[in-house]
């Protein structure tokens, strides 16, 4: 495979977290051109490109209220709409999706119907549209048997702002939380998260610290604000991953069980470069799905690159067998107003 070339498309941030620099180099001792998109230069002059593969998340949530990032969301798009033998890692609606905690809790929620023979559940939750609601929030608590302690969550997935949340403790401190968000039924998992990073047909589970267990049940606790990025980090350590209890080691997930997790969710979402978390219920000992990540870090992924470089080799392979037209090409990305108003 030669003469093919990867535009990559992310954040000053993604970009050096991932090490694109590193990563083009190993690319290139393979055969594989990589070359940085600028967003704010015409793209027409940097392709063409075989692949595209981005993390456009911070510039669909700016778009929302920023004509800059409107603009060139809407150039991005109209490249790949007049591209369509680009394959685009991955398909702008898909990964959009994954930024509305609404919708990706919604497809979480089927998951216990679809994989029904692994026990794979999510956790009950509600969704708060406005600051209108907050009188009736107890009664939809109650009604979609939602259990205190409860973790509330922005609405938005993705990006800096996405990572604040609190624990809310009785009916009294649902006055703390800030709509648009969702409230989840807080599931005691002895403080042990698994990360689900997938890689196309590949997947790799990391452990990560979490949240400690805390006694079920309403309580006059005062709500604990935190980011979540302080506590499943692989160097988070503080006193809300500290367990108070003595506790026998839980069971990991069954790596069949993660499997079927994993192959239902790529066919469901049509993604490739995305990341699962799931804890295990320390009482049913059953699998928890409680995230769904878009091209998340892949941090102690074991040779992230030649598993990255790999998908993007058997996807071209694939399109170049099936003709231009293959899934995952970019002509499935929606108008640029209809990605703006995804969120
Ligand atoms: N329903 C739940 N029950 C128990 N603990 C939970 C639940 N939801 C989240 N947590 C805890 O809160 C942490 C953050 O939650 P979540 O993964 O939803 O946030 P995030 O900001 O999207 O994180 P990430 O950066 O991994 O994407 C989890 O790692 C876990 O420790
Ligand atoms: O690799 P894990 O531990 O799963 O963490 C990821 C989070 O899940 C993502 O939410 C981060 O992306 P955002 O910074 O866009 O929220 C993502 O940031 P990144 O895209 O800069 O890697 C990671 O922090
Ligand atoms: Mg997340």
């Amino acid at each position: 495979m030669s003469g093919r070339r990867v535009g990559f498309c992310l954040s000053d941030k993604k970009r050096r977290r991932m090490n694109l620099d590193a990563f083009a180099e190993f690319c290139e001792g393979h055969g594989v051109e990589v070359v940085e998109i600028d967003l704010s230069q015409p793209l027409g002059a940097q392709g063409p490109f075989d692949v595209i593969i981005h993390k456009l998340s911070d510039v669909i949530v700016e778009a929302e209220h920023n004509s800059q990032s409107q603009q060139l969301l809407a150039n991005f798009q109209s490249y790949v709409s007049a591209h369509p033998s680009t394959i685009l890692l991955d398909p702008l609606p898909a990964m959009t999706q994954l930024l509305d905690r609404f919708a990706s809790y919604r497809i979480m929620s089927e998951l216990h119907n679809s994989l029904r023979d692994w026990r794979i559940c999510s956790p009950p939750y509600l969704e708060i549209h406005s600051a209108t609601e907050l009188p009736s929030i107890q009664q939809g608590v109650t009604a979609q048997n939602l259990s205190f302690p409860l973790i509330c969550k922005t609405r938005v997935a993705h990006g800096s702002l996405s990572h604040e949340m609190s624990l809310i403790f009785s009916a009294d401190s649902l006055a703390d939380i800030r709509p648009p968000c969702v409230l989840q039924s807080f599931v005691n998992h002895g403080a042990v998260l698994h990360k689900v990073f997938v890689v196309g047909d590949r997947h790799y589970c990391v452990e990560r610290p979490s949240l400690k267990n805390f006694p079920s049940g309403p309580c006059d606790r005062k709500t604990i604000f935190f980011n979540s990025h302080q506590v499943s980090k692989p160097e988070s350590s503080s006193d809300l991953t500290a367990l108070d209890e003595e506790m026998p080691c839980l069971p990991p997930p069954s790596s069949e069980a993660v499997a079927a997790l994993v192959r239902e969710l790529r066919a469901q979402l049509g993604m490739a470069l995305f990341g699962v978390d799931v804890i295990i219920n320390i009482h049913t000992h059953t699998l928890t799905v409680i995230d769904i990540n878009i091209f998340p870090g892949y941090e102690g992924v074991p040779q992230f690159f030649s598993s990255l470089l790999s998908h993007i080799e058997s996807v071209l392979d694939k399109h170049s067998s099936a003709g231009p037209q293959a899934a995952g090409s970019a002509s499935s990305a929606p108008s640029p107003a209809a990605a703006s108003r995804l969120l």
